[in-house]
């Protein structure tokens, strides 16, 4: 079976560059989380505002339902998140077991540096408190393959493809 794959972290974190290039070398479809918000959300993040649980659920929804096309026609792929709480993982995992999770970890001051950097994105830089403050980590029940942002792209990407393979091998029958 194709691999489905989830990539979250905060603002910054890299989900579309890693999402984009791990898409990219294992020959899935990607989608970024940033085309499933309505343009109501985005007008909010960019007058720096949080969205909150209210604005997030359809988005969620909406993410969801591209996984499940994916997994209707057996394509695998990868998505992006930022899914920063456990309710929005558990609601993105509800009744899509073959979906796994990889966490973008990082240190606020290295991620925010970058996002700061980001030319022409409409998400500010004041939002990245809020990101931190709202992210709840993956704990270890959750079965999230974590893997550090610190590194250039490709290694975090060739990281990535490590743990899943290992993760995909762990969990075969025997
Ligand atoms: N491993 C890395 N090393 C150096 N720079 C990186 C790395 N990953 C991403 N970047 C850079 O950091 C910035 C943020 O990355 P990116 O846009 O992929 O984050 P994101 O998690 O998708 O953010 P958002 O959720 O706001 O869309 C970009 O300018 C990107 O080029
Ligand atoms: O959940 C959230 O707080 C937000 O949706 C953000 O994380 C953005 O979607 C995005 O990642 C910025 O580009």
């Amino acid at each position: 079976m194709k691999p489905l794959v989830l990539v979250m972290g905060v603002s910054g974190a890299g989900k579309s560059t890693v999402g984009g290039l791990l898409a990219e070398r294992l020959g899935l479809p990607f989608a970024d989380a940033d085309s499933f918000h309505p343009p109501a959300n985005i007008a909010k993040m960019r007058r720096g505002e949080p969205l909150t649980d209210a604005d997030r659920w359809p988005w969620l929804d909406a993410i969801g339902s591209w996984v499940d096309a994916r997994t209707a026609e057996g394509s695998g792929g990868v998505v992006t998140c930022s899914a920063l709480r456990r309710a929005y993982r558990e609601r993105l995992r509800a009744g899509r077991p073959a979906l796994r999770l990889l966490y973008l970890a990082g240190e606020p001051a290295l991620i925010g540096a970058r996002q700061a950097a980001r030319p022409g994105h409409f998400m500010p830089a004041s939002l990245m408190a809020s990101q931190f403050a709202t992210l709840e980590e993956p704990t270890p029940e959750e079965g999230a393959i974590l893997v550090s942002v610190a590194p250039p792209p490709e290694d975090v990407v060739d990281a990535a493809i490590g743990r899943l393979q290992d993760a995909g091998a762990s969990s075969s029958p025997a």
